[in-house]
């Protein structure tokens, strides 16, 4: 099958250069060495949780998928590269490397963590098995997208933990990192908990539902505001919610049910206002007995301007009745931390004899020293509840819930630090599913809905101290105490070894 990516007008929109140079390089260099078709397992994992939390929303694993569908590399693109000169001005890559390229699909398998999935640090978010070449190509990629919806989706939970049940609509496209930045952000934003966007084409694109109200600059293009919302209202009867802050909100509240009134003799209904700007509590209590008095009490009042998850809380404990709240900038730029330092790390790789030989980095600090092997994560449930995640090796121990009457987690950078779970009344999954096998598409092609949900239940199955916004208490995720035993001694040996790579005999693959 031709694997192209192409606009509707037929323009190439090729994407396989979006990567950064020492990938090629690589590439290059295990296509020279006879290394591209050795196999590797690598893991994608983060470390540090973002916004002071405990806790990721796996995200983006459906648009890396379909990326990696169409992953090849176009005439053009190789044109480029052979344009691509070192030092001296020699070429940078030979022309029996492009010839290659030019031939090249993906081969691997891939498993990933469904999206919506809550994840705990050093826990693998996608496995790799590929030929070498193979999983050194889709790093960047990978990382480039999963890092970026993972961060915004869980921002956006932390949004949805903040609002309880009422209304959250992402209003976030203008302020996100360009167009194709502010798509990602609606899709990660909704599979993290928000129930709208106003972003059309993420609408369009992932079934979101769209949701509105009308800018500043519609009471502004009027001669005054009654004019303006009795316009609005006349077009859209039954969905229009009144920005009314432009000139003095009160005001613009009375203007506001002024209009109610005339909607109701067409048998409409107001179905909302919209505070933009001044103290959103104070303006929003004044606009709710307005409306009460009124007889608007199913009138919803939307709040907006500048709002997170920290203000949403603290708006909440001062009783500010809002209904339904709009979050833009911070929650698509995650203001208060703008990247998930997610990685992708060589766990093992097949030596000259095809003997699959682990690998780990090691590290002064012990967050950064790799976990080696073939990883999955099994998640303990007892009624239904989230007791302890435990990863361990799935080539050489079984499942560490099958095995025995206990597990014991082991913290990954805390060892001294673990919990033992006894196993009666004890349901265990495995975290990752398969997305490719051998180069073709399996999975993560569910909607969007359905991951959203995931992320719902995913919150709804943690103790709340663990999901709490600050100082949360800490959830009981680490090692099996035999992939901590093994990492012990590949770490002692590999610091006798100097620091480097860690072969050891183990042939299973
Ligand atoms: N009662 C409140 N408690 C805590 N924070 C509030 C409260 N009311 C509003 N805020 C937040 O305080 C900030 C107010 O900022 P600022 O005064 O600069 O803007 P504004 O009132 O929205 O006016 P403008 O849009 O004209 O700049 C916003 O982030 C808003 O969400
Ligand atoms: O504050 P955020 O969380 O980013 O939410 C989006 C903001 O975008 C709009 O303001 P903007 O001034 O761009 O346009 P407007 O004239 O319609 O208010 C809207 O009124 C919100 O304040
Ligand atoms: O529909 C809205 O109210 C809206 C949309 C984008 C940004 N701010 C508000």
């Amino acid at each position: 099958m031709e694997r192209r990516a192409q606009t509707q007008d037929g323009e190439n929109v090729s994407r396989a250069l979006a990567t950064d140079l020492y990938q090629l390089t690589m590439a290059q260099g295990y296509f020279a060495t006879g290394m591209a078709d050795r196999a590797s397992i690598f893991h994608m994992f983060y470390r540090s949780p973002p916004f002071g939390g405990r806790y990721v929303v796996a995200a983006g694993i459906g648009s890396f998928s379909e990326w990696l569908e169409t992953f090849c590399f176009s005439k053009d693109d190789l044109a480029f590269l052979a344009t691509l000169s070192g030092a001296g001005g020699r070429p940078l890559f030979s022309r029996s490397f492009l010839d290659y390229l030019a031939r090249w699909r993906f081969r691997g398998s891939i498993d990933a963590i469904p999206e919506g999935t809550i994840v705990f640090p050093h826990q693998p978010m996608v496995r790799v098995r590929a030929p070498l070449l193979d999983a050194q190509l889709i790093e960047t990629p990978l990382l480039a997208i999963v890092n970026h919806q993972s961060l915004i989706a869980t921002k956006a939970s932390r949004v949805r933990l903040a609002a309880g049940d009422d209304e959250v609509l992402e209003f976030g496209l203008r302020r996100a990192p360009g167009l194709e930045g502010g798509l990602a952000a609606s899709r990660a934003a909704y599979i993290g908990g928000v129930d709208a966007t106003s972003n059309v084409l993420a609408a369009q694109r992932f079934s979101i539902p769209a949701r509105g109200t009308h800018a500043h600059s519609w009471v502004l293009a009027f001669a005054d505001e009654q004019e303006a919302f009795l316009a609005y209202a006349e077009l859209f009867p039954h969905n229009s919610v009144l920005l009314v802050d432009t000139y003095e909100t009160v005001r613009g509240v009375r203007n506001a049910i002024a209009v109610g009134r005339r909607l109701r003799q067409q048998g409409a209904e107001l179905l909302g206002i919209r505070l933009d700007s001044g103290d959103l509590a104070y303006l929003a209590g004044e606009a709710r007995k307005l409306l009460d008095e009124a007889g608007f009490t199913a009138t919803k009042i939307v709040a907006s301007g500048d709002l997170d998850e920290h203000l949403l809380c603290s708006l909440k404990s001062q009783g500010a009745p809002i209904d339904v709240w709009g979050v833009g900038t911070k929650l698509v730029t995650a203001f208060d931390e703008p990247a998930l330092g997610g990685v992708y790390k060589l766990a093992a790789v097949d030596d000259e004899q095809g003997r699959l030989m682990e690998r780990m980095k090691i590290c002064d600090q012990p967050e950064k020293t790799s976990i080696p092997g073939c990883l999955d994560t099994v998640r303990l449930k007892r009624d239904g509840f989230c007791v302890g995640d435990c990863i361990f090796d799935t080539l050489s121990e079984s499942r560490p819930d099958r095995d025995g009457g206990a597990v014991n987690i082991i913290s990954v950078t805390h060892p001294w630090q673990n919990k033992r779970v006894t196993l009666a009344g004890i349901s265990g999954s495995l975290l990752l599913e398969p997305l490719f096998v051998d180069g073709q598409r399996v999975g993560g092609n569910e909607s969007v809905a359905a991951m959203r949900q995931r992320t719902l239940d995913g919150l709804a199955g943690f103790d709340r101290t663990i999901l709490r916004l600050l100082n949360p208490h800490s959830y009981p995720a680490g090692l099996s105490e035999k992939l901590y035993q093994r990492r012990e001694t590949l770490r002692a040996a590999g610091l006798a070894a100097n620091r480097h790579g860690l072969p050891n005999d183990r042939t299973a693959r």
